[in-house]
């Protein structure tokens, strides 16, 4: 179990987190969110032991994690963390920099591990190159993959994907987190990505104002948005009435209370987000056509 009670940290006089207390148990996969500045790199830095606490205490089991006051070298053996700059070796190449911390003395074993990595991260055509020539995305896979070389306890991500297209994100996502879960390696993601946390992720903890103000498994948030910021991770939304409402809860019905005119209409593949004036706000809902700028539609909330 990570246990962290009453965390504060500032950077010199600027306050980042305040009385911060969460837990995570062994194999949970726990994502943080929260605006871009809301604290999210430096909290993982800070349970990595990147820096010295003002306030509180962290502890893994029955360790506790110390900053450079205390540890003439960052980090503990039990923990990795994947930063968003990674730092690779760039002359040597993919598999040598998986294996680097991998004993020397079971070449067989080193090699077997580091060939179910490059699979994990999806590099298999990539093995064998020099780390200078891949490309970002390429980079971020070989950070992640020499992260669990020696099988952490302690998975700690910021924006594990941020650097990877689409068309292999997916993928991608399935293959790591389904890995962490079959090793039972806690797991704590720091992402913008809803994608990231909807279908992996245990619970979910949004930073805002220095502090905690979600801590939730992810449906039960998305059904629940108990605040704008929350609401808006998962997509567009609207306050109607001091409601939050998601444009796929506004459909389009004959008559109601609610008349909106049309402002424009944005295809987004397999359906149009409508943008409409209703009262003088803008509002957005989701319909399967194109509708005509000007035009009047009555909505009704389907929740
Ligand atoms: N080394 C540093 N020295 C001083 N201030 C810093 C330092 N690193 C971050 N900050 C400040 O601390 C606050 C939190 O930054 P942090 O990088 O933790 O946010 P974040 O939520 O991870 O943001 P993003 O989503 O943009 O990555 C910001 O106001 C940032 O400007």
């Amino acid at each position: 179990m990570l246990n962290i009670s009453h965390l504060s940290f500032s950077y010199g006089k600027t306050i980042v987190l305040k009385d911060i207390s969460f837990e995570v148990k062994q194999g949970e996969n726990v994502a943080i969110i929260g605006e871009s500045g809301s604290g999210k790199s430096t909290l993982l830095k800070l349970l990595y032991g990147e820096y010295d606490l003002n306030g509180g205490q962290i502890f893994w089991k029955d360790t506790e994690i110390l900053g450079p006051k205390y540890n003439l070298v960052v980090g503990y053996d039990f923990m990795k963390y994947v930063a968003q700059e990674f730092d690779l070796m760039p002359f040597i190449t993919v598999e040598e920099n998986i294996a680097k911390h991998l004993s020397r003395f079971f070449p067989e074993e080193a090699q077997q591990r580091v060939d179910e990595l490059i699979k994990v991260v999806q590099l298999e055509a990539f093995a064998k190159r020099k780390v200078k020539t891949l490309s970002g995305g390429q980079k971020q896979r070989v950070a992640l993959a020499r992260a669990l070389a020696k099988a952490p306890e302690i998975l700690l991500l910021d924006e594990p994907f941020g650097h990877i297209d689409n068309f292999k994100k997916q993928s991608l996502r399935r293959s790591v987190f389904k890995y962490l879960k079959d090793k039972n390696i806690t797991c704590i993601v720091a992402t913008h990505d809803k994608e990231d946390v909807l279908g992996f992720a245990d619970r979910m903890i949004a930073l805002h104002d220095n502090t905690i103000v979600a801590n939730a498994q992810p449906k039960e948030l998305f059904e629940n948005p108990e605040s704008p910021l929350i609401a808006a991770f998962f997509g567009e939304f609207n306050e109607i009435d001091g409601e939050i409402v998601y444009a796929h809860q506004l459909k389009v019905t004959d008559t109601s209370q609610l008349k909106a005119t049309v402002i424009h209409s944005y295809f987004k593949g397999c359906f149009y987000l409508i943008a409409a004036d209703l009262n003088g706000d803008t509002i957005f809902f989701k319909h399967v056509k194109q509708l005509i700028e000007n035009d009047t539609v009555y909505l009704e909330i389907d929740k």
